[in-house]
């Protein structure tokens, strides 16, 4: 027996090395198929050189011709530049080895068009042999004779390497992952798309390394950025990424799906596709600055930067005042706030707002050598009249103006002065010359019409005897109290940022002469929105510029969408108005309590573009025995909502741990056990911990972690969405779903952000079991 054991061993070691060694082999094949991408990059960097020196020279011409082939040089060669000077951790990431195609045609990237295999393409004897091998990367790179050395992993003919499944795989016989630092091969993984087929490349039966790349990706531990899943893409989610862009891309997936991902990837993906139409921009939202700063690194890592603004829900209304959420609402006041009801408030405010610096109650002028006067009833009815319509506060100015002259001269009584029109009105032109530029009337005027901003208007909605009058049968008395003390705190909430948004539309700006900017010869160039590494602003510069000043995009897409409240959609929708959408969520995540009310706003903000709907199914980040808990939480939640399938399994349950104590000591204890969690679990995982609480204790589950490190974060339940970490401690379940109407929701999202491991700790509320398992995890 014993030798049996020993020979076994024996053979399994011989297997091994063997094994190794063809590993080795093939690590090497791939090396130099890199040394050949990198020795053909260098000669496209020294090209793209001369061409930006180049075209500096013939800048200094001058002739529109010269200057239109000197934009196409500069546009080119600055493209290149900046994507061959950033060396990406793996450039080239993939390879696939394909069968012989149905036909013989190529594609504009040098590859064969064929998705399907040649008749007779696989022998009789299922044989067969590789006709062609693709190499996949960041970006495409030709050699001198225009074969591909890369193809860049957004172009047709890297879909099979997304795409190609055993259940329907296409031309391709094995997807190779392979990975690098630099400018050397690490590594490689395989999957056998054919494993019926025995096949042979250049004679040789071809090799399969490793167990495939996905969960190798899967496995690898977090840190505070996300990483790009260029080299793992899954079929369902390349489906996504590469739908076409004329219609509304609607997505749904459960926690972990890969949603957040798939939309960064599509971002790179429509921009490949189709530069030029999304010079006007790509805006991704995202629900927190916490989960824009986590993301927002994505990009570059695929080559893309300036052409995408990523931006907080909470700090979307750049331009109305530059205002960013700092703040938190109360869910009564996020609900009155948030909902429709909420537009109705704000058309009255800004009305009601043109009252607010004791308007004066009359209007006294000299015209003709007569004293003519306006009395507070009479410029009543003016206002009235002039604020007829729904046009926007500030721009009825003008209206009010004219108004008032009319009015001033049907008391001059120099009306009936002349029977000749020509004369009537070349007499009442000369009237109005003379009132509009007497100093009484302009210090009226501006008094009693003044130009208002959203923030002052959102300012008086802070007195509540005031809020209450604009409010009248919108808002009950509660909601009045609540909201209007909401506002008279310093700095605002996403929100209040919403409703400067909106108010920023009901008010409108009036025309103003434009400050001319220092003129820039390259700001001629056209359709340059490329980033040109010549200029003095760097990349990020420029993309946080173009964002300022850009009021809408091209593409808009929506991540966690699920939360926008009807205000918020309003606000987005704003930026979309010509767009195309990508709009990504998951509604048994969503933290607003009226979904319909939701619905409807979306379905406004996106108009009547035709929808495709895709679902993502697969759960990516939790391990099933996590995913399992979390189940029960969406039962509760949303009974019959389906749970995405967790797609590896790590043998370890999620922890209960109850904090001892009672009354004013289980604080004390609480924070005792939740930092004696995080520190054994950071002793258990190379990258990240999150501590998950409500969030009433946010600042004081700061100060339970003092000292641990920068590897671990604490969190209110609403932060929490979109990030994950390697583990959690997730503190009292009950307090989260307490928090409000949507609090079984968000505390399905607190128990989804661990890739590894999960500790529950239970505080007095939750009612914990002898074995420590709250009441609300139960069976
Ligand atoms: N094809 C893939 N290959 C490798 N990793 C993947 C893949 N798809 C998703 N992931 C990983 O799974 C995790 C979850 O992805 P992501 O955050 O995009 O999911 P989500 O659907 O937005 O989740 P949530 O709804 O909980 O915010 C991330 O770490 C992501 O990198």
């Amino acid at each position: 027996m014993a030798a049996q054991a020993q020979q076994e061993t024996a053979l399994g070691s011989v297997q091994d090395t063997a094994q190794d060694s063809v590993r080795d082999r093939e690590i090497s094949v791939e090396q130099e198929h890199l040394d050949r991408v990198y020795q053909r990059l260098e000669e496209k960097i020294h090209e793209a050189e001369f061409l930006m020196n180049d075209a500096a020279k013939r800048g200094q011409v001058g002739t529109p011709g010269a200057l239109a082939e000197r934009d196409a040089q500069v546009f080119r060669a600055g493209v290149h530049l900046n994507r061959l000077n950033n060396e990406f951790e793996d450039f080239l990431f993939g390879r696939i080895d394909l069968l012989l195609g149905k036909d013989g045609k190529k594609g504009p990237d040098g590859a064969y068009t064929a998705v399907e295999p040649a008749e007779g393409a696989v022998r009789a004897d299922n044989t067969a042999d590789i006709a062609e091998t693709l190499h996949i990367g960041r970006i495409g790179v030709l050699d001198q004779d225009y074969a591909p050395l890369v193809i860049d992993w957004r172009a047709p003919a890297a879909a099979p390497f997304y795409r190609s499944t055993p259940v329907d795989p296409g031309r391709v016989v094995r997807r190779r992952v392979i990975r690098s630092k630099g400018r050397r091969v690490l590594g490689v993984e395989d999957d056998l798309m054919r494993p019926e087929l025995t096949a042979y490349l250049d004679g040789s039966r071809l090799p399969v390394i490793g167990d495939g790349a996905l969960m190798a990706a899967l496995g690898q531990a977090r840190s505070h950025t996300m990483r790009d899943i260029v080299a793992s893409i899954q079929a369902e989610q390349d489906l996504v990424i590469r739908a076409p862009a004329a219609s509304v891309t609607y997505v749904e997936g459960g926690p972990g799906t890969g949603k957040t991902a798939v939309a960064l990837h599509r971002a790179a993906y429509l921009l490949y596709q189709d530069r030029r139409r999304y010079a006007g921009g790509i805006l991704i939202v995202s629900p927190t600055p916490l989960l824009v700063a986590y993301t927002e690194g994505v990009l570059p890592s695929l080559g893309e930067e300036g052409q995408v603004a990523i931006r907080a829900i909470g700090s979307l209304a750049g331009d109305a005042g530059g205002a960013e959420a700092t703040l938190y609402d109360s869910p009564s006041v996020a609900r009155a706030k948030g909902s429709y009801r909420m537009l109705k408030v704000l058309r009255k405010a800004a009305r009601g707002a043109l009252e607010l610096n004791d308007s004066p109650a009359r209007l006294r002028v000299v015209a003709f050598g007569r004293r003519l006067e306006l009395e507070s009833g009479e410029l009543d009815r003016i206002r009235h009249a002039a604020l007829g319509g729904t046009a926007p506060v500030n721009l009825l100015r003008p209206r009010a103006r004219k108004l008032l002259l009319d009015a001033l001269w049907a008391q001059s009584g120099a009306a009936g002065r002349h029977t000749d029109p020509e004369l009537a009105a070349e007499l009442r032109s000369s009237f109005d010359e003379d009132v509009s530029s007497e100093d009484s009337f302009i210090e009226f005027l501006d008094a009693w019409w003044p130009e208002l901003t959203p923030r002052t208007v959102l300012g008086a909605m802070a007195d509540e005897r005031r809020l209450g009058r604009w409010a009248r049968r919108i808002l009950n008395p509660g909601e009045v109290r609540r909201t209007a003390r909401s506002l008279r705190r310093q700095g605002y909430s996403v929100h209040d940022v919403a409703m400067l948004d909106e108010l920023q539309a009901v008010l409108g700006t009036p025309a103003r002469p434009k400050k001319r900017r220092e003129l820039d010869p390259l700001d001629q160039l056209t359709g340059l929105e490329e980033l040109m590494p010549v200029r003095e602003e760097s990349q990020r510069e420029r993309a946080e510029r173009l964002a300022q000043e850009r009021v809408e995009y091209a593409h808009v897409i929506v991540d966690e969408a699920q939360d926008l409240t009807p205000m918020q959609w309003r606000m987005v929708g704003r930026r979309g108005r010509h767009a195309t959408w990508t709009v990504v969520g998951d509604p048994a995540q969503s933290s607003w309590s009226d979904p319909d009310e939701a619905a409807q706003a979306r379905d406004e903000a996106l108009g009547t573009r035709p929808r495709r709907r895709f679902e993502l199914t697969v759960n990516y980040r939790n391990p099933a025995e996590i995913a399992e808990l979390a189940a029960k939480v969406l039962a509760l939640a949303m009974p019959g909502s389906p749970s995405p399938t967790a797609v590896r399994s790590t043998g370890v349950q999620p922890r209960f741990v109850t904090a001892n104590g009672h009354g004013t000591a289980v604080r004390g204890s609480l924070a005792q056990t939740v930092r004696a969690e995080a520190d054994r679990l950071l002793g258990l995982v190379d990258g990240t911990v999150g501590v998950v609480v409500a969030m009433n204790r946010r600042d004081e589950a700061g100060r339970w972690l003092t000292g641990l490190g920068d590897r671990v974060v604490a969190l209110g339940s609403l932060e929490a969405k979109g990030l994950e970490y390697d583990a959690t401690v997730v503190v009292s379940p009950a307090e989260i779903a307490d928090e409000s109407p949507a609090g079984l929701r968000v505390l399905y999202v607190a128990l989804t952000r661990a890739t590894q491991q999960l500790t529950v700790v239970s505080a007095e509320r939750d009612e914990p079991d002898a074995n420590g398992v709250p009441d609300l995890l139960r069976d």
